[in-house]
């Protein structure tokens, strides 16, 4: 044993079941030799012209299916399991914790509220961790002065919540989601208690009141606009594209007199919207995060740096403890870029109806990719070594101690001398003939900057890990629509395809500096949207071809049938062994292949088009805000698991095409099947017509959507017009 300084602060497990996992994947293995010799023995004659045609389509889709099943493989050859030693870590290094910059993004007070990022802002102000050490920064690209308000608010309701916290270890540490969960037992019955948890709680509703309603009014009162200087800056704000830097350190964690109702220290609270101007483009979130990395840099500076969106509340407040456990650890900590948590969502619905729990790629995915050389940055719930940041490669890093004794960094400038003169390092100018957004701070061009940002971290020699505490580190709001959640998806399609394409493919740019199987591992998200045409393939032209009495698969008789249905069923089965496994539902199981078929025929689809409308100038990237408010009609349809259409789109015109598609083939496939003269095992449309009606099966909610749903939520008749027209068309090409 090693003696007992050096016991490790965390450590790794690797997953059972490997050789189940083995066996399995090489009988499937077998399955898709089988269909690749089927496919390429029986290929039709020259004289079978379109039946000739539509099968090597589809042998081409089989193919690339192929690829795709192996890249997941990968993915899911190894994955680990962390656990961390906090009370090793306080016994070492309680005194000397390194501090921690916390930074917010929030970009819109109408689609991110102000009341929720107070939310956000307080629960990881209240962590579990020495204050003086804690730094929060809130970057707000909307500019809105009710955002600035409602921070006001969280500074005034800190001092009574943050010891609140402390003695009651609360959690969450979100007032709101606190509240509402432990509404009914108000710690545990104790009369003294209960009432400083009702009074608490009616500060935390007066303030919310307070916030919602300046909100709905849209402007500050003077009363308010006169209790802080901050306010005055919005004066000169003429627009939210077009204004000075505003940077308000709100709690200076220097200031002696910044204490709580206990005379406890608070942390450092700063509010900065950087400067716009029109003629520069500010690079969305990855903007924001550069320009918090320079003013924090002059204001606390600590090496340790945690990202989360304002939609993303800290739901663990021990959670900074088992990122330092990593950063800290003797042996491994020095190469450790970041700690990455998964993203987590609060508001998913009992069967998770649009799939945005991402189960999957949390629980399973993201463990494989850590096995394989390290999780990708995801761009919340994240903690970064400033270092890592700033463009050093691992060993060129001089690795700052972040170990701390001190408790404030020593600037004498107090904190209006400060504020002015960080303000520089916010405006649009700062970065020009920098290497700001290509070498140092998050990357730009690309509108998934955290995948991007990873990678280029992880090819300069740094590792990353991937930690999910039992307590969830952070939970978040999931898009509650089916536009929402593909337009989200299309911005991730598009984002990963265009870190493909560029020099930064983790193929070329990765080689040699990350483990193969790590780029490998990369590729299964880049490629997504190559998916969308094998998808749509395979999901039109089997229906397409029953009308036209064309068959594409073996009888059930003949024994090339096996490998079809052994790889479609064993890999069917497959995931949803490991969607129970890791805490789904069977229902949410086939939620999760709807989805994915709609996310394959339309966002993949349409993020492929969009890239190349790009590449040939005609449009430019942006980053396509998720809202996290929706109407109550439309949260309740939500809850209820009822799937929201409601609007035009032509995501949904795609949808619905295909439905009809799937719905004429399997009609014309069960009357070949009815009236042809073979049995069913004899008959060669057999496998076709199940491939139809299972599609038909997936999609039946569209159908409902269209003929009996009488909510606002049903298809639009001008969907299913347009739908038609295009059915038809695609019908009579096939046909004639
Ligand atoms: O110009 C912008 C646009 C967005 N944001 C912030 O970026 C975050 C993410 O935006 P959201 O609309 O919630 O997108 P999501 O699809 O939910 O975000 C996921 O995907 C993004 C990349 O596409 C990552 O940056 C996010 O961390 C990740 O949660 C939010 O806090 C926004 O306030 C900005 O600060 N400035
Ligand atoms: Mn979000």
């Amino acid at each position: 044993m090693r003696k007992n300084d050096y016991l490790p602060l965390f450590e790794t497990k690797l997953a059972k079941g490997r050789t189940l996992f083995l066996l399995f994947v090489t009988t499937i293995f077998f399955g898709i030799f089988s269909i690749v010799v089927y496919r390429t023995s029986y290929i039709p004659s020259k004289e079978e012209g379109s039946r000739r045609f539509a099968w090597i389509g589809l042998f081409l889709a089989e193919l690339w299916f192929s690829l795709y099943w192996f890249i997941t493989l990968v993915i899911r050859w190894n994955p680990v399991y962390r656990y961390t030693f906090k009370d090793r870590l306080s016994l070492r290094y309680e005194e000397v914790l390194p501090s921690v910059d916390i930074f917010v993004c929030t970009a819109d007070p109408t689609a991110e509220p102000p009341s929720m990022v107070v939310n956000t802002v307080l629960s990881v102000m209240a962590y579990d961790y020495p204050p003086e050490k804690l730094s929060v920064y809130l970057s707000d690209d909307g500019c809105s002065d009710l955002t600035f308000y409602a921070m006001f608010e969280a500074l005034r309701f800190s001092k009574e919540w943050l010891p609140f916290c402390r003695k009651f270890g609360v959690e969450p540490r979100s007032p709101e989601a606190y509240f509402q969960r432990a509404n009914s037992q108000p710690l545990g019955g104790d009369a003294a208690k209960a009432n400083e948890w009702t009074s608490i709680k009616k500060l935390y509703e007066d303030m919310k009141t307070r916030i919602e309603s300046t909100n709905k009014a849209g402007q500050i009162s003077e009363e308010i606009r006169k209790q802080h200087k901050g306010f005055r800056e919005w004066d000169s704000v003429s627009s939210r594209r077009d204004h000075q830097t505003i940077l308000q350190i709100l709690i200076d964690g220097r200031d002696p007199k910044a204490v709580d109702s206990e005379g406890k220290p608070l942390p450092t609270l700063v509010y900065l919207a950087r400067e716009k101007k029109p003629h520069f483009h500010h690079n969305f979130k990855a903007g924001a995060m550069n320009a918090l990395i320079r003013v924090s840099s002059r204001i606390s500076n600590s090496p340790i740096i945690l990202n989360v969106d304002c939609d993303m509340y800290s739901n663990n407040s021990e959670a900074v403890r088992d990122a330092m456990c990593f950063f800290l650890d003797e042996e491994n900590g020095h190469e450790i870029a970041f700690v990455q948590f998964p993203q987590k969502f609060e508001n998913i619905s009992k069967n998770d109806i649009y799939g945005s729990s991402l189960r999957v790629i949390m629980e399973v995915e993201l463990r494989g990719i850590d096995g394989n050389g390290g999780p990708c940055y995801i761009g919340t719930g994240c903690f970064h070594r400033r270092e890592s940041l700033s463009g050093k490669k691992c060993i060129e890093a001089t690795k700052v101690d972040l170990k701390n004794k001190n408790r404030y960094r020593k600037t004498e400038e107090n904190a209006d001398v400060l504020e002015e003169t960080s303000k520089a390092l916010a405006s649009c100018d700062y970065e020009e003939n920098t290497h700001w957004g290509k070498e140092m701070g998050l990357m730009y061009g690309c509108v998934v900057e955290d995948i991007l940002t990873g990678l280029v971290i992880q090819c300069r020699g740094w590792r990353s890990v991937y930690f999910c505490p039992e307590r969830k580190g952070f939970l978040g709001a999931a898009p509650t629509t089916l536009l929402q959640t593909l337009v989200q998806q299309k911005r991730w399609t598009k984002g990963d395809f265009q870190i493909f394409l560029s020099r930064y493919c983790p193929l070329w740019h990765g080689y040699n500096k990350i483990p193969l199987r790590l780029q490998l591992s990369y590729l299964a998200y880049s490629l997504w949207p190559v998916n969308c045409f094998a998808s749509l393939y395979y999901a039109i032209v089997p229906s397409l071809c029953l009308l036209q009495g064309i068959s594409l698969f073996p009888q059930m008789s003949n024994l090339w049938a096996v490998p079809f249905f052994y790889v479609f069923v064993g890999n069917r089965v497959y995931s949803l062994v490991e969607l129970l496994s890791c805490g789904g539902t069977l229902q949410e199981w086939l939620n999760d292949q709807r989805m994915w078929l709609f996310k394959r025929t339309t966002s993949y689809f349409f993020a492929f088009f969009d890239y190349i409308l790009k590449l040939l100038g005609f449009t430019e990237s942006a980053f396509t805000l998720t809202s996290k408010v929706v109407d109550d009609d439309v949260y309740k349809r939500y809850e209820q698991e009822i799937i929201e259409f409601g609007t035009t789109s032509p995501m949904f015109t795609i949808l619905t095409t295909v439905a009809f598609l799937n719905v004429f083939g399997f009609c014309w496939g069960v009357k070949r099947l009815i009236l042809g003269e073979q049995s069913l095992v004899l008959n060669p449309f057999a496998l076709q017509a199940i491939l139809s009606g299972l599609l038909v099966f997936i999609n039946l909610p569209i159908y409902q959507a269209i003929f009996l749903r009488k909510d606002k939520g049903r298809m639009p008749a001008s969907v299913t017009y347009q739908s038609i027209m295009f059915t038809l068309a695609a019908c009579s090409v096939a046909l004639y």
